[in-house]
């Protein structure tokens, strides 16, 4: 396969791009990268960014101004952005071909396991599975559906945020519903499979002898979650059926007691889709804070009551999550930050290492403030570590390995009535 590949990761409050020229169709580095950019929901409306390979910035303009008629206007990338950016990459591509685009999708169910090759079958398949993501798999599908329309020809690829955690053990996936509930595959996946691949993949450059063994790392974004690594693999991790579990997040609450909700149903009379809002776009770091769901702006804030509850919460969850995931790992080796919150807020690694000392953590302020690979002091039991992801590279190498190796795709997995798989 030659020619350009384009990568699009829709996140929960970004879209982001990247292009690919690979010299190795087998394995493509960071190095084949020719742009890379984002679309960004923002008050304003969405801004549009892209920087060459150099770091020269190509475009920084916002895109569509926010309407009042905007029905969630601060959350998600609006689907009129996006063939304007399309549209713009096209045009970079200089005498080069646009050979195939590989999406971010969230949710695979318990049928789309691997890469698999789009068809209007399976966006149909995938769009079932709306309930269990409803602010991102609209999103991720988006763009699927207007490229299938516009350039019909051109091979897409879905990557799923859900196949990394194949690997977890059936207790782990397990819910304690009544059984009926796991057949039909209501059960734990688990999300932010590619960038837990990737950062497992750089572990083993990085640090090799710690690789294989029992790691936490911590995707702190807008969306936000653990995942504890044995050999490389996910044995737990803190989302579930849906993205909305465990950690708390942006806008989302992360875990809560399911009595709530029945509250929220029962006694405030709450319709499904009002309970889906309050949830999904209403709690979490802006729900607690009455402030915002940016930890840039809330660090601006700290000094207001609610902002800095909302910041004492958001720690003290991953701090007792990492304890949970230790305990199923029996001890840490390493601790990886990554992911927009992750790899930038030198604050928050620092109250959480200073919480996990009694696991033997001991943070190097000098290398953690400068956001150094290994942030942990030489003594530290636990190897600390502040990487970037790259969910982008983990997209090419799977259209590469999809449509390279057997050219074709693959759609692994059991075709039973689970969800997803109808
Ligand atoms: N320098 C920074 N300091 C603290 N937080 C940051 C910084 N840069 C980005 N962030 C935070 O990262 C989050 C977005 O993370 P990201 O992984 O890009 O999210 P998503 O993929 O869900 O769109 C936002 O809360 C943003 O405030
Ligand atoms: C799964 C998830 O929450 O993704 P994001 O962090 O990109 O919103
Ligand atoms: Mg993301």
């Amino acid at each position: 396969m030659a020619g350009v590949i384009l990568t699009l990761n829709s996140g929960s409050s970004s879209l982001k791009f990247a292009l690919y020229q690979p010299r190795d169709q087998v394995r493509p580095e960071q190095g084949d990268c020719i742009l890379h950019g984002a679309i960004e929901s923002c008050e304003e409306g969405a801004r549009f960014s892209a920087v060459d390979k150099t770091g020269k910035v190509l475009v920084d303009q916002s895109l569509l101004p926010r309407t009042n008629d905007d029905e969630h206007p601060p959350h998600g990338v609006r689907i009129d952005a996006i063939m304007p950016c399309l549209e713009w990459i096209e045009g970079h591509l200089g005498d080069a071909q646009l050979s195939a685009v590989g999406h971010r999708i969230l949710h695979g169910g318990s049928r789309y396991l691997g890469p698999t090759r789009l068809s209007q079958q399976v966006l149909a398949d995938l769009a079932d599975l709306i309930p269990f993501g409803p602010l991102h798999q609209p999103a991720c599908l988006a763009p699927a559906s207007v490229l299938a329309k516009t350039r019909p020809d051109l091979p897409q690829i879905a990557c799923f945020d859900t196949a990394f955690h194949q690997s977890m053990p059936d207790v782990a996936k397990r819910l304690p519903l009544p059984r009926r509930y796991d057949d039909a595959g209501i059960r734990r996946y688990g999300f932010h499979g590619l960038s837990y691949a990737y950062i497992a993949g750089r572990l083993s450059e990085i640090a090799p002898d710690i690789a294989n063994g029992r790691v936490i790392v911590a995707h702190l974004g807008n969306g936000a979650s653990l995942c504890a690594l044995r050999n490389g693999a996910s044995v737990e991790t803190t989302m579930s059926l849906t993205a909305l579990d465990g950690l708390v997040m942006g806008t989302r609450s992360g875990a809560v007691d399911p009595g709530a909700v029945i509250y929220l149903a029962q006694a405030e009379r709450r319709s499904p889709d009002e309970i889906v809002d309050i949830l999904y776009r209403q709690s979490g770091l802006l729900g607690v804070s009455g402030v915002s769901s940016d930890m840039r702006e809330l660090r601006e804030a700290a000094s207001v009551n609610s902002v800095r509850q909302a910041l004492e919460l958001f720690t003290y969850r991953v701090v007792q999550q990492i304890g949970a995931l230790t305990a199923v790992l029996g001890g840490l080796d390493g601790l990886v930050f990554t992911a927009g919150i992750g790899e930038h807020d030198a604050v928050l690694r620092r109250d959480i290492c200073a919480a996990l000392g009694w696991l033997g953590v001991v943070l190097d302020e000098e290398r953690n403030a400068r956001a150094l690979s290994v942030i942990s002091a030489d003594d530290s039991r636990v190897r600390v570590f502040a990487e970037p992801t790259n969910e982008n590279l983990m997209i090419c190498r799977a259209v590469c390995s999809c449509l390279g190796h057997s050219g074709q795709s693959h759609t692994d997995g059991d075709l039973s009535t689970d969800i997803g798989s109808k």
